[in-house]
């Protein structure tokens, strides 16, 4: 299981003032969180809640303005930026891949920016491609174009493994997907974690992607965290905000 846990502790992020003067506005106020290691935690809220925001905090790609985030008991600034990155895998909707790269590159891209040998890449790419269910033989010399959404977004997650992190961030990782292909990449991915062990932050809109994947569900409203609860009382929640959420999306289908 992984070691590595994450924590936000009173975090606020505000933007700097505009060029017409106006204060910026606040997108995170106050939010504390603990991730515990080698769990994972799914984010929810309606767009613009903050979500993206909080988890590109943990490889620092957006720095706290109030509070701090701790990977590993360490605060992120703390942290060698180029190192945090390596133990941090960060899954996006779009995937990121290189259109002109095989899918054996791609997948072994943060090896090969890492320094690591020929054979050491080709040995780990053929094994991440594997973990994520892509038969290496069918697939390495192929492009992103070659590839169907779902394949493409297995390559994303394949290559944000490579380098082993601890903690895994996926904001939206099959947002794009039909729904046949989601619940196929779930399962992939629950049984994944279940063998790998990683501290993850998931962020989806999908309530029940969250109830699959995660052990512990965050609402997140206006920046602040409206709910933190474990997955199995998400659904028996007397927290309104939670329940507004939960039936607007399990509402039922007019007769
Ligand atoms: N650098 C920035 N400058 C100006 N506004 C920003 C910046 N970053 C984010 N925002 C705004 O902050 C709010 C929160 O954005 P964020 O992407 O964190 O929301 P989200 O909950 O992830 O949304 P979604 O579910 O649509 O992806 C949004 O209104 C967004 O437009």
């Amino acid at each position: 299981m992984a070691a590595v846990g994450v924590e936000f502790a009173k975090v606020s992020y505000t933007l700097p003032v505009g060029a017409d003067g106006q204060p910026g506005r606040t997108l995170l106020r106050d939010v504390s969180l603990r991730l515990e290691a080698g769990t994972t935690t799914a984010l929810l809220g309606r767009s613009g809640s903050g979500k993206t925001t909080l988890l590109r905090m943990v490889n620092g790609l957006v720095t706290p303005t109030a509070g701090e985030v701790c990977v590993g008991g360490k605060p992120v600034g703390a942290h060698d930026t180029v190192a945090l990155r390596r133990s941090v895998g960060y899954v996006i909707q779009e995937t990121g891949l290189f259109p002109h790269m095989t899918v054996e590159r791609n997948a072994g891209m943060a090896l090969e920016l890492a320094g690591r040998s020929r054979a050491d890449i080709a040995a780990r790419s053929a094994e991440v491609l594997g973990l994520v269910g892509m038969d290496f033989a069918e697939f390495s010399d192929r492009y992103p174009w070659q590839l169907s959404g779902g394949q493409r977004q297995r390559v994303g997650l394949a290559r944000a493994l490579a380098l082993e992190p601890d903690v895994l961030l996926m904001d939206e990782p099959f947002g794009a997907l039909d729904p046949l292909t989601r619940a196929e990449m779930q399962t992939m991915l629950r049984d994944l974690l279940q063998r790998v062990g990683k501290t993850v932050l998931l962020v989806t809109h999908d309530l029940d992607e969250a109830l699959y994947l995660a052990e512990r569900v965050v609402f997140l409203a206006n920046g602040e965290v409206a709910a933190d609860l474990a997955a199995r009382e998400v659904l028996i929640s007397n927290n309104p905000q939670v329940k507004d959420y939960v039936s607007a999306v399990h509402r039922a289908v007019p007769a």
